[in-house]
């Protein structure tokens, strides 16, 4: 935006506000650091723990004060900011976005101000001001027929700005620029099994981790930042995003990943897809427990146990007995470990008992004899023999698996279990049997899963037992679902996942990442790779058309290294995407051309080129993609044009596509019944109120999605005389909003429910 004389001395007016906000919150820091130094080594460690905490809080001195502000029509402005900041004498001079009192700063639209005059965005270097965005709701209702698609939908110049923005292998946070749609799900109710579908780049992730910090903020009495989980497919995409809750002031919650969501982490065995459907499924956990339970057994061909050696007996005890011990134990253990202490209680005061007065059975001889009734076991040591034994398969199978599937399960053991190789599916079962030998692990208050869409009834039972509350945020897009378990509906996994809460599926419709002349090409796969599911409206026009090359099959590794030196001599963050078959080809050309890349397999992704396959490509962006040789990416697994309609979403600006075989590989393409084409329009480009009448065409509203909390959170504000200041007072008041949000969720439900 470039500012006029008037806008200047606007600007010199704001930059005032901002320094004087900037100082008290420096003021503040100071003398928490005073405090905090003060107490450094004394016993009032307590008192050091919070002032550094407030500290932390208070966020990088380098931070601007301020996102925005809004003017009530009749008070005065309010300015918005990542954080609460106060004045010496308590004044509030920014309002944290968290609270309730900054809402309308997200939801006032055109056709509901909600008492806003007017809304400023500041565009910001450190805290100097560079500039402001405003929307004036009262000029924007009285030209409503003339309103562009952006303006319609509330995306301002601030959104754009921050999506052409550079990327890094970060993910960023978005306060600024948080949509109404995608504010609403951020404050929705806690106490829900929260599931968002939405296209590609249309903000899960953000919102998601947004959410979370909103969570912690007005819920802070009931969930603390330990109590949280964030479940991400793989340890690359958690690394992207895991600085974007401290960055919002929240530290100490738990990120984890599939592959390490038990007490194993997966080491990357290849597995037939079929023999990894089979262990996602629930029968798993029969042939689990079952397994798991013949492995406590009195010794076959004996009929007493012996405690002590031949040379040093100490003790005899009778089949019977010990079955019977055996028994009782299995029946009141409540976990495999514990039925063994409890077992090894009886041996010791059953030898005891026999022994002469004033002895004690000795502990390694007791051990011994237990070890052959009750062996110790981990979940590898247990995993790895009974996949290693048909007989053990066999047994544990009962008649819920046929022959040939515990054929498939068998596999050759490794002599030591530290050498055994373990896959992605292998760790849910992993977990399944920690939780029997050891009991429940940490519980959270409040789970957030993200690419959900992938997840078998295995990983689902993992993420499950860690719930202690039946709250989550789901996040996944069904056109994306790939693997053995790519569904095509949510029921399933809200059925897996649902307790005590109720669980409602909302969409996300706007599509952020992707600009609309990649967005057009990626589209066309839709019909065919996912029928049922809506494409994103998108925000806005890229740079350039996919850049389509067409090479001969030799050229696939060379012409895409090309393309990706060429991205990244102009400082672009690329990403080349490709499937397994030619990560080979690719790499033996970079490592000749001495072109320093990220592998990202290694987990981590680097700041200029990187190389991604197709499947772990999910959730992550660059700035320019290459990807190479559609047909072999679609080839891999039943839905592959979902694989590479995952691929050529990835990028925020730019598109190459290298390939021998077709660009877009779509068997029976030209069917009549397949052949609808997908219209796909930015919102950047649309004639003024062009988008409002295609929305009424589909027969939808473009406001956000009904999910019955919005007008009926207002008409709740409203009977409880909650006006704006009230909710502004509630910044310093949490539990009053607290308060509020569970008596709508009561409301809710009882509506629900009649
Ligand atoms: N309101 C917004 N303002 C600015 N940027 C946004 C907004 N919403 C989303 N974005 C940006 O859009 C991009 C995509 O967001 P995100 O990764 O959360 O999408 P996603 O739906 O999870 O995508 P995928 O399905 O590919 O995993 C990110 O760069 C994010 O910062």
């Amino acid at each position: 935006m470039t500012a006029g004389p008037a806008d200047e001395t606007e600007i010199a007016r704001e930059q005032q506000y901002f320094d004087l906000a900037w100082e008290a919150r420096e003021r503040s820091r100071q003398s928490l650091g005073a405090a905090a130094a003060a107490v450094a080594g004394k016993a009032s460690v307590a008192v050091g723990k919070a002032a550094r905490g407030h500290i932390e809080q208070l966020g990088d001195p380098d931070e601007a004060v301020a996102i925005g502000r809004f003017d009530p029509s009749d008070g005065e402005a309010l300015y918005v900011g990542k954080r609460v900041i106060t004045d010496a004498d308590g004044e509030l001079l920014v309002i944290s976005w968290k609270a309730p009192g900054a809402a309308p700063y997200f939801t006032a639209s055109y056709d509901d101000p909600q008492g806003v005059a007017r809304k400023r965005t500041f565009e910001v270097d450190r805290n100097r001001i560079l500039g402001f965005d405003d929307v004036v709701f009262a000029d924007l209702a009285a030209r409503v027929s003339e309103l562009t698609a952006l303006e319609y939908e509330g995306i301002d110049d601030a959104v754009l700005r921050d999506l052409d923005a550079s990327r890094t292998g970060e993910m960023r946070d978005i306060v600024q620029t948080i949509h109404s749609m995608q504010y609403e799900l951020v404050r929705s109710p806690l106490e829900q099994l929260l599931v968002v579908q939405g296209g590609p780049g249309t903000g899960k992730t953000v919102v998601g981790l947004h959410r979370v910090s909103w969570l912690l903020f007005n819920h802070a009495a009931e969930l603390a930042p330990s109590d949280v989980l964030v479940v991400g497919p793989n340890p690359t995409f958690t690394r992207y995003i895991r600085q974007v809750l401290p960055g919002l002031g929240d530290h100490q919650i738990e990120h984890r990943d599939l592959r390490t969501l038990g007490p194993q982490t997966s080491t990357g065995r290849d597995e037939h897809p079929t023999v990894a459907r089979i262990k996602g499924e629930l029968r798993m956990t029969h042939l689990i427990n079952r397994g798991l339970v013949q492995r406590v057994r009195f010794p076959e061909r004996a009929d007493r146990l012996d405690v002590g050696t031949a040379a040093e007996p100490v003790a005899s005890l009778t089949r019977s007995e010990v079955e019977e011990a055996l028994g009782r134990s299995i029946n009141q253990a409540r976990s495999y470990l514990g039925g063994r202490a409890a077992m090894r209680s009886w041996i010791t005061a059953t030898v005891t008992s026999r022994m002469p007065w004033g002895s004690q059975a000795p502990a390694a001889p007791v051990e011994a004899a237990l070890e052959r009734v009750w062996p110790s076991l981990t979940s590898q040591t247990f995993l790895r023999d009974l996949f290693g034994s048909r007989d053990r398969l066999l047994a544990a199978a009962g008649e819920q698996f046929t022959a040939a599937e515990v054929r498939m399960l068998f596999r050759p053991a490794s002599d030591r279990v530290s050498d055994e190789h373990w896959s992605l599916t292998d760790v849910a079962l992993l977990d399944e049997v920690d939780t029997l030998l050891n009991g429940s692990g940490a519980l959270f208050g409040h789970i957030v899963l993200d690419e959900a869409q992938d997840l078998s009834p295995m990983q689902l039972q993992s993420v499950r037992r860690r719930s202690r509350t039946g709250s989550y945020t789901v996040l996944g897009d069904l056109a994306q679902s790939t693997g053995p378990w790519a569904r095509d509906g949510w029921e399933d996994l809200v059925a897996a996942l649902e307790f005590r809460h109720p669980a409602s599926i909302v969409p996300l419709r706007l599509g952020y990442r992707v600009p609309q002349q990649v967005y057009a090409l990626a589209a066309q796969l839709l019909p065919y790779s996912a029928p049922s599911v809506e494409a994103p409206s998108v925000v806005r026009v890229g740079p350039a058309d996919p850049d389509l090359r067409p090479v001969g099959a030799g050229d696939l590794g060379p012409e895409a290294v090309r393309a990706a030196r060429d991205y990244a001599a102009r400082g672009l963050f690329v990403g080349i995407i490709c499937a397994d078959e030619h990560r080979a080809a690719v790499v033996e050309v970079l490592n000749a051309e001495g072109v320093q890349f990220q592998d990202t397999r290694g987990g981590s992704l680097g700041t200029s080129i990187n190389l991604v396959g197709a499947v772990d490509a999910k959730g992550l962006e660059f700035e320019a993609v290459v990807v190479v040789e559609p047909e072999a990416i679609a080839a891999q697994g039943t839905h592959g044009l979902r694989l590479l309609y995952v691929a050529l979403t990835r990028t925020t600006k730019f598109l190459t596509v290298v390939h021998s075989g077709e660009v877009l590989p779509i068997p029976g393409r030209d069917s009549p019944e397949r052949s609808q084409a997908v219209e796909v329009t930015s919102l950047q480009e649309d004639a003024p109120g062009h988008q409002r009448s295609r929305a009424s065409k589909a027969g939808r509203s473009p406001k956000a999605p009904d999910t019955g909390l919005d007008k009926f959170s207002a008409d709740f504000a409203t009977a409880m005389g909650v006006s704006l200041a009230e909710n502004v007072a509630a910044t310093a008041q949490p539990r009053l909003w607290t308060a509020i949000v569970t008596a709508l969720a009561d409301e809710l439900e009882r509506r629900r429910d009649k």
